[in-house]
């Protein structure tokens, strides 16, 4: 086996010297550009992104679609700023193969859209993406209609035998082990014969703000859905069948790549403004106003963007996160350098994302001197004086930039495959020391 340098090579994660001052441009979310992608491949005509995020995910997402036959081209908007991409969507074929690489959205979005297909669609990924629970979105595909053969049954690799079309109809699904099974129904739904209505059975339901962006990005673009919120039972969306528009979609930034940006601030007790901060969104990173205001800092949504202070001073914080599971790792890492214990509750489900990140956390935060212990569903935090030392990542994104907020505090820190950060932000380690090279020391 040949080992791919990038994953030994240690990155030494930069001390702050002072309180940070920036700007931060932060590039747009995964969530929104790849349930656009898939979205506008679904339309009845061509629609445009702009400013897209490019990076592993939302390729693989783009790669998948054109192996299937959509047409995504580079362009300039129809506004003529920004770069942008043109979909044009056409009858999905197969026979195709997709790398989902360790992608949830597209592992979990794309096996809908490919019953769609004239033809069989294989599905493949990364080793940990057989891991990554996938049954919800088989066993409901497979009560609609499909046919499906998951020789790992209930994970990947499989192929999706595309018949051109899928009944659809009413389905019970456990979306307990993540909120992309419902996403994934209802986004290629409005091409089901007979549309959806999906039933969550299970005790709980993680990540609702990424069910919200489902729905609203679905009702952008034509689609007629029925929800809890909207006067619905608990726990059951459904989807009318129908043509969907081809639109004009403005990716929003990702707000949860803004957050290692947003940590440096409240640690140094320096300033930091994102651009382009929505006034609404579904983002579950709009969270971190709140969250990282209880844990010391102060912010303010100006025509400038987010501007975001820290005090100089770190409180610990006892949070329920099932809502906003992906900022656990960063929130994770603000906790170790906090003045007090934190409890981060209701996410249980992390042990399945691109890592354990429950473990993971507290074996790398440990190892650097701290003193982290896993519940049933989270982390205890107690901060110690921490030392430098080796932050393994696990080719997860979101362990390695909370290596990097934890290095901007403890000298000696090194990043194992910082490069893992492309998942969803390739320019990190460079975004990272721009923004360092501003500081006011
Ligand atoms: O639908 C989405 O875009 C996402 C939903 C969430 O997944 P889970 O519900 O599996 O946690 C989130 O953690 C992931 O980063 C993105
Ligand atoms: C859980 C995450 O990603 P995925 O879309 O692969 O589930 C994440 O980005 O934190």
């Amino acid at each position: 086996m040949t080992t791919n340098p990038a994953h030994t090579a240690l990155w030494p994660a930069p001390l702050a010297s002072g309180a940070v001052d920036a700007t931060v441009q932060v590039p747009g979310s995964k969530s929104v550009t790849n349930r656009a992608l898939v979205l506008a491949a679904l339309a009845a005509e061509p629609g445009w992104l702009r400013r897209p995020l490019r990076s592993r995910d939302t390729l693989l997402m783009a790669g998948a679609l054109r192996a299937m036959g959509v047409g995504i081209e580079e362009g300039v908007g129809p506004d003529g700023s920004g770069e942008a991409w043109r979909v044009i969507p056409s009858g999905l074929q197969g026979p195709a193969t997709v790398d989902v690489g360790n992608a949830g959205t597209v592992m979990r979005f794309l096996p809908p859209v490919a019953t769609l297909a004239d033809g069989p669609i294989r599905f493949d990924g990364d080793p940990r993406s057989y891991e990554r629970p996938l049954h919800g979105v088989i066993d409901a595909l497979r009560a609609l209609g499909a046919r499906i053969d998951d020789q790992n049954r209930g994970a990947l690799p499989l192929t999706v035998h595309g018949g051109g079309a899928l009944d659809g109809g009413t389905v019970e699904i456990d979306a307990s082990s993540s909120s992309q099974f419902v996403s994934a129904l209802l986004l290629s739904a409005p091409r089901f014969n007979q549309g959806v209505e999906v039933r969550h059975t299970g005790s709980t339901l993680p990540s609702m703000p990424h069910i919200r962006m489902t729905v609203d990005m679905l009702r952008a673009i034509g689609a007629q859905v029925d929800t809890p919120e909207s006067g619905g039972e608990a726990n059951v969306w459904r989807v009318t069948p129908g043509a969907l528009l081809g639109r004009d979609i403005v990716i929003e930034p990702d707000l949860s790549n803004a957050q290692p940006f947003l940590a440096a601030a409240l640690i140094t007790g320096g300033t930091v403004t994102i651009p382009d901060w929505p006034a609404h969104t579904t983002q579950p990173g709009d969270a971190l106003r709140d969250i990282f205001t209880r844990m010391g800092g102060a912010c303010e949504l100006t025509e400038r963007g987010l501007e975001f202070t820290g005090s100089g001073t770190v409180h610990g914080i006892d949070v329920d996160l099932s809502e906003v599971g992906e900022l656990t790792p960063g929130i994770a890492a603000v906790a170790a350098l906090a003045d007090g214990p934190s409890t981060l509750r209701g996410v249980a489900h992390l042990r399945m994302h691109e890592t354990d990140r429950l473990a993971a956390l507290t074996k790398e935060i440990n190892e650097l001197g701290g003193d982290v212990t896993e519940t049933a569903d989270g982390l205890h935090i107690r901060p110690r004086r921490l030392h430098g030392g080796i932050f393994h990542t696990y080719d997860d994104h979101r362990m390695a930039t909370a290596g990097a907020i934890i290095g901007l505090a403890v000298e000696g820190v090194q990043i194992e495959n910082v490069a893992t950060t492309a998942k969803t932000l390739p320019d990190f380690p460079d975004m990272w020391t721009a923004m360092l090279g501003t500081d006011r020391s």
